[in-house]
C-alpha cells in the first residue's frame, strides 16, 4: 500500500563547529532572499563581504560550547522528533527530515519521500510562528523543488502552529519544575525578525507598525504577523500558566545588523528590569520547538551574564519542545488533518 508522505523541515545548523562548516552554514542562510531581504547584489556585498567572513569565526567558537557528543543539539532533538514521529505514525506513513540550511537538504529529503512511492506529502515548518524568513523559505524552496517533477503528488503545508494546544501544554509544563511563582519577572524571548519584513507581512499594507501596540494582541488583520503569533503564543502559554499581564514581557532577540527589529528587544527589557530591581527571570523561547544556539547559549549564557553585570542574580531557560511525547503527538495530528 501507498503511503503518506510527511517531511519536517527545521532552520539547519552547521555540519560541525569548525569555522569553515560555520561559513558555508552562515552563506547559505543569510544568502537567502527572504532572509535577508534586499537586493541580491547588496545581499552579496554584505553577506560574502562582510557578515560571513567576520562572523563566522566568532560563531564557530559559540557552537563549540554547544556542541554535545550528539552534535548540533537542534539537528540532535529534529532527528528524534522526526524518529518518534515515524513510530507513531506507523507504516502508513514516511517520515523525512530536512534542514532548511546545510543537511540533510530539503531536495534529498524530498527525493527520498518519492522513491519511497508516497502518493502525498504533506510539510510541516518546524516554527511554531510564520515568519516569511523562517516557514515562508521553506515553504517556496518545497514548490520550487516540486514544480520541477514530472508527476505532483498531492502536497499540503502547516503555515504555523502558534497556538497548538500541546505545545503550549508542553512549555507550561516545563516551567513547573522551576517554581516560576519564585521568580520576579518572566520574559517570552522570540528570535527577532527586521520590522521591514513583519510589514511586507501584513496584507492590509495599513495595520502592523502603523497602529499603535498592532500586534500585541492577535486579530483578523494581523493573523499572518509574526510579531501577532508570537505574543498570542505567550499569552496563552501565560494564560495556562495563570501569569497576570504585568508579570510577563514579550520581546525579542538576536538581533543582526543596525537596522531597527521587532521590539522590545530583550537586551533593553534586561536593561530595564535590572534598573527596576528585579533579581531572578524565567525565560520561555517559544520561537523554537528544539534548544539551539540562541536558547542554550544565547539566553542561558549571555543573557545570564548580562543581567548579572546590570545587578540581577538568575535568568532561568525553560528547555524546549525537545522531545516531549505531547510534541511527537502534536506533530501526528498536523501530519494526518
Ligand atoms: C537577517 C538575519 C536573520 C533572520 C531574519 C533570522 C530569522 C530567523 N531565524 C530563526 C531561527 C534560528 N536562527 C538561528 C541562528 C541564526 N540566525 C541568524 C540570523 C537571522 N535569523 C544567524 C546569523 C544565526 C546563526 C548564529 C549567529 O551567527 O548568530 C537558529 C539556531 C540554529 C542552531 O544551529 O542552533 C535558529 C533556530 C527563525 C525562527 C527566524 C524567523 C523568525
Ligand atoms: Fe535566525
Ligand atoms: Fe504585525
Amino acid at each position: 500500500m501507498a503511503k503518506k508522505g510527511v517531511l519536517l523541515v527545521n532552520l539547519g545548523t552547521p555540519d560541525s563547529p569548525e569555522t569553515k562548516d560555520v561559513r558555508k552554514y552562515l552563506d547559505q542562510f543569510l544568502m537567502d532572499e527572504r532572509v535577508i531581504d534586499i537586493p541580491k547584489f547588496n545581499r552579496t556585498l554584505l553577506v560574502k563581504g562582510i557578515i560571513v567572513p567576520f562572523r563566522s569565526p566568532k560563531t564557530s567558537k559559540l557552537y563549540k560550547e554547544i556542541w554535545g557528543e550528539n552534535g548540533s543539539p537542534l539537528f540532535h532533538y529534529s532527528k528524534i522528533q522526526a524518529k518518534l514521529l515515524q513510530e507513531k505514525l506507523g507504516d502508513e506513513y514516511h517520515v523525512e527530515l530536512a534542514m532548511r540550511y546545510q543537511n540533510p537538504s530539503i531536495e534529498s529529503a524530498l527525493l527520498k519521500l518519492k522513491a519511497g512511492l508516497v502518493d502525498s506529502i504533506k510539510v510541516i515548518p518546524l516554527f511554531p510562528q510564520y515568519a516569511s524568513a523562517s516557514s515562508g523559505s521553506v515553504l517556496q524552496l518545497v514548490m520550487e523543488l516540486v514544480s520541477k517533477w514530472q508527476t505532483i503528488p498531492p502536497i499540503s503545508f502547516v503555515s504555523s502552529f502558534h497556538d497548538n494546544e500541546q505545545m503550549i501544554e508542553i512549555f507550561a509544563e516545563n516551567s513547573a519544575k522551576y517554581q516560576p511563582e519564585t521568580f520576579d519577572h518572566i520574559l517570552f524571548s522570540f528570535h527577532g525578525l527586521p520590522e521591514r519584513q513583519l510589514a511586507k507581512c501584513d496584507h492590509t499594507g495599513n495595520y502592523c507598525l502603523k497602529q499603535k501596540d498592532c500586534c500585541h494582541t492577535y486579530n483578523d488583520t494581523n493573523k499572518f504577523c509574526y510579531s501577532a503569533q508570537g505574543h498570542h503564543t505567550a499569552s496563552l502559554i501565560a494564560a495556562k500558566m495563570g501569569i497576570a499581564k504585568e508579570n510577563y514581557t514579550v520581546c525579542f532577540q538576536s538581533r543582526l545588523g543596525k537596522e531597527p527589529w521587532v521590539q522590545p528587544y530583550t537586551t533593553d527589557v534586561l536593561k530595564k528590569l535590572a534598573a527596576e530591581g528585579k533579581k531572578r527571570l524565567l525565560v520561555f523561547s517559544p520561537a523554537f520547538v528544539a534548544d539551539c544556539l540562541e536558547t542554550l547559549y544565547e539566553i542561558t549564557v549571555e543573557y545570564h551574564e548580562e543581567f548579572k553585570e546590570l545587578g540581577g542574580e538568575h535568568v532561568q531557560l525553560v528547555e524546549s519542545l525537545n522531545d516531549h511525547p505531547k510534541f511527537v503527538e502534536a506533530l501526528a495530528e498536523m501530519a494526518v488533518s
